[in-house]
């Protein structure tokens, strides 16, 4: 792809579609409002829940507040709603403050009435931790795989913790973090790298590539960055966001400060596709949901069994193709990708702030003005 917003459109099949608004907190209603939307048009029963991927981080923050309150004010129920988590730390007690475990209860899941056993997290602390990503993604295929996935993005264009340089291929693993990852997040570690876990277990890109709709938040001046290369650059490893532009539902939900490395064009090009009265919940082709008539797959399966095996009578039982998990080649590819330890070694200039503490010293900017010299 070539930069030009009509090719966005269209040369890969894919509908990207982005939502610009003022500020965070309106960029999170309009994701509020949108995955309730979806809940309820999907009309969920125990039988057949609503399947959705969730994030951690501090954008979706706000999402969680608010769909909090759709559920206190009786607008939206999560009984018949069943989520996967996207990653979690390794080695980090499950009640430690900064678990996603314990991030997710906190914002979101002890505020709503969903049943714990429709709750999915990967264990960070699993004896065998390539098993337990083989199992998640297992029990994800079980389920008929994901409605809608919601995610937010790294300041390097990372999706959950597929650091650049991952496999555009991958589905769940141990991923060692990046080091701008780990500068980025040591916020919520006492401003300590040191304390940061060094490898996270995370949903591939395949795994969200798979679900049936993506939606990312994107807020904040210091992913303007990451949303230009993952938007109007071509699709790449190193900045994994730009996979969605294979996906045939991405929604990037934007606040202005997040848009600020964007063509001008771009911003207008994909603001009058909503002024056309065509937005999001109504451009292209309708959602394809699963059928009503899915059948889970028989759980849980055993590791060496799982690729084939044989009925009663004798005759080879069919396994769905998403069942057949490999763990080996878990443990392999993380081996296989590669992760450069720095996002400024990519950069031609560092526009991110906060991610590289050699460049504390250096001019961090906020707006584009700031690099421009009057004339
Ligand atoms: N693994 C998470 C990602 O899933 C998240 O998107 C990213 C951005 O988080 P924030 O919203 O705090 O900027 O942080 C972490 O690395």
């Amino acid at each position: 792809m070539d930069g030009n917003p009509r090719t966005l459109r269209h040369r890969s099949g894919s509908l990207l579609r982005v939502i610009i608004r003022e500020d965070p907190q309106a960029a999170s209603v309009y994701i509020a409002d949108y995955i309730v939307s979806r809940i309820k048009a999907f009309n969920p029963t125990e039988k057949l829940p609503f399947v959705l991927g969730l994030p951690t981080g501090s954008s979706p923050e706000i999402i969680y507040k608010i769909l909090v309150q759709r559920h206190r004010a009786g607008e939206i129920s999560f009984k018949n709603v069943v989520t996967f988590n996207m990653d979690e730390y390794v080695g980090l007690p499950r009640d430690h403050p900064e678990s996603y475990h314990s991030f997710m209860y906190k914002h979101f899941f002890s505020h709503v009435d969903i049943p714990p056993q429709n709750i999915n997290i990967l264990d960070g602390n699993a004896p065998d931790l390539a098993a337990e990503c083989a199992a998640f993604d297992a029990r994800i295929a079980r389920f008929g795989g994901i409605e809608l996935f919601l995610g937010g993005v790294g300041p390097d264009g990372h999706i959950a913790f597929n650091e650049p340089g991952s496999s555009l291929s991958s589905r769940t693993r141990v991923k060692t973090l990046a080091y701008d990852t780990i500068i980025a997040n040591s916020r919520f570690f006492d401003n300590d790298v040191n304390k940061v876990p060094r490898m996270a277990m995370t949903v591939g890109i395949q795994t969200i590539m798979d679900a049936r709709e993506v939606v990312i938040v994107a807020t904040g001046a210091h992913k303007a960055f990451a949303i230009q290369k993952g938007l109007e650059d071509g699709v790449n490893h190193m900045w994994t966001l730009s996979s969605l532009q294979l996906h045939p539902h991405p929604l990037v939900v934007c606040d202005r400060d997040a848009t600020l490395e964007l063509k001008v064009k771009t911003v207008r090009y994909f603001e009058s596709i909503e002024q056309a009265g065509t937005d999001a919940r109504t451009q292209g082709p309708p959602l394809v949901y699963r059928p009503r008539t899915y059948v889970p797959a028989p759980f849980p399966l055993k590791k060496s069994t799982a690729q084939q095996q044989p009925t009663p009578n004798g005759t080879p039982q069919k396994v769905p193709m998403d069942l057949r998990i490999n763990t080996e080649l878990n443990r392999a590819m993380e081996d296989d990708e590669l992760t450069p330890d720095s996002m400024s070694s990519r950069m031609v200039d560092s526009a991110v702030a906060g991610l590289d503490g050699t460049l504390k010293n250096d001019l961090i900017f906020d707006r584009m003005g700031a690099r421009m010299t009057a004339q």
